[in-house]
């Protein structure tokens, strides 16, 4: 798991891994770039060609050195373009711009947008990283304009130069709007939310040698969470065992227009690991069950007041359940029972509909999509505020909520 950091947190950890490596700070620049290109060259040939935009900042320092990279890799057909209107220059961009020069590469000074040529196609965008404050003024607001307006594809370098990282309100984004961004060490948070494809279409990270002890201690509220974190907890299937040790789970879902919200959950379950699944749904909807997936096993919705729950190692409730009185009624002696259950889709309309959120038993988990959360807990003015309501309302009621999106956030208890 890799904690999110902000900017503030990022400069320390610079900081910290060039004086406790230790290594300069242009070589902590260089093993960056190299990251950046190494992840880059696997999307453009060599025969592309590509505009580098640089500020005069660390960010601009990391673009000159990523187009002499390039350049060393055989991508002959590079031009550099150095945006003159800062008022100082980092150290660290000034190194580079004397190891550009070595190399006879095009490079251009420009200082307002007109001196921008018109014929851009792939871009490395180097203007700002993490260093942006404030608003974009002119002349900058325009040169941006221009390079959105004629790049065919952008990469940019850390961040999207004039996206402030650490500010969740962007109201009337001036920045770039790349392509993709690749980002130095850690995802960031704002990438993970919907409201972030104004700024960048994709979003991933590179490791570019921070020092990882010290970025891990650094305190964070977000954990991302990879692969690796997740295979280690699911239960192999052991030599001679068999399904009757993996768990037996009941899904209380399905109506004669909804049947395929039960199957899916069904099918999720069984792919998971889980070794026996019982639907209980409308009897007429038997059949569906058992063509698309035979080795579920049913139960009469008709005769849910008979069925003990104790039986089932958990009890999911909702995937096209329905809104229907039979189902709230369902519901309710669910939250009767007051053991922890996995309440999704209708089960969390029909909880917000009937003001029942106090009623959920703790250790419960909640799977509400962007829709579903808003019914149960109010809007939210963006997806920064709505995660910060998510991770309280978590601890509030002591439930996990697992707010599904594109990227899925789920939030604990503690
Ligand atoms: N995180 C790390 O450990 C590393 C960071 N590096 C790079 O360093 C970058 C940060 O570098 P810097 O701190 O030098 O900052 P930047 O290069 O992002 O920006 C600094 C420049 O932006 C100007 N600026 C700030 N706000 C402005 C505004 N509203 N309008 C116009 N100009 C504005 C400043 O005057 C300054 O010239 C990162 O984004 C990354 O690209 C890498 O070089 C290597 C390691
Ligand atoms: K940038």
């Amino acid at each position: 798991m890799l904690n999110f950091i902000t900017n503030e947190q990022m400069r320390k950890a610079d900081e910290y891994t060039i004086k406790h490596l230790p290594i300069r700070s242009i070589d902590l620049m260089e093993q960056a770039c190299n990251s950046f290109v190494k992840r880059i060259t696997e999307d453009i040939s060599v025969n592309e060609k590509i505009t580098v935009c640089c500020g005069t900042g660390n960010n601009g320092g990391d673009g000159l050195a990523i187009a002499r990279l390039l350049r060393l890799k055989g991508y002959n057909n590079i031009t550099v373009i150095i945006l003159n209107i800062f008022s100082s220059s980092s150290p660290d961009f000034i190194v580079n711009k004397k190891r550009l020069n070595q190399l006879k590469i095009p490079l251009f000074e420009i200082k307002k947008a007109n001196e921008l040529p018109n014929n851009l196609d792939i871009v490395i965008d180097a203007v700002l990283g993490s260093g942006f404050q404030g608003t974009l003024k002119e002349p900058l607001a325009e040169i941006i304009k221009k390079i959105n307006h004629h790049a065919k594809y952008i990469f940019s370098v850390d961040c999207p130069s004039g996206l402030n990282i650490d500010s969740s309100k962007i109201k009337k984004y001036q920045g770039i709007k790349a392509d993709k961004t690749i980002s130095f060490q850690r995802p960031k948070l704002f990438f993970m939310f919907p409201e972030s494809i104004v700024s960048s279409k994709s979003h991933e990270f590179v490791f570019i040698g921070l020092n990882e002890d010290f970025l891990q201690s650094l305190p964070s509220d977000y954990f991302w969470i990879e692969e690796k974190d997740i295979v280690g907890k699911l239960k192999v299937r052991q030599p001679f065992s068999h399904k009757g040790i993996y768990g037996h789970l009941l899904i209380i879902g399905g109506m004669s227009n909804t049947m395929g919200a039960a199957v899916l959950c069904a099918k999720s379950a069984l792919f998971t690991g889980v070794g026996l699944v019982t639907c209980c749904v409308p009897k007429e909807n038997f059949s569906t069950l058992n063509i698309s997936q035979p080795e579920i096993m049913t139960l009469e919705r008709e005769n849910f007041n008979e069925i003990s729950l104790n039986k089932f190692n958990s009890v999911a409730i909702g995937p096209g359940l329905g809104l229907t009185q039979n189902s709230k009624e369902i519901v309710h002696k669910i939250l009767k029972e007051k053991i922890p259950v996995v309440f999704d889709a209708d089960a969390l309309n029909i909880i917000s509909e009937e003001n029942w959120l106090g009623k959920i038993p703790a250790n419960s988990i909640l799977t509400p999509h962007l829709k579903e959360f808003d019914r149960l807990f109010g809007s939210s003015e963006d997806w920064f505020a709505r995660l910060e309501k998510a991770r309280c309302k978590a601890k509030e009621l002591q439930c996990i909520i697992v707010l599904k999106n594109q990227y899925t956030f789920t939030l604990l208890t503690d």
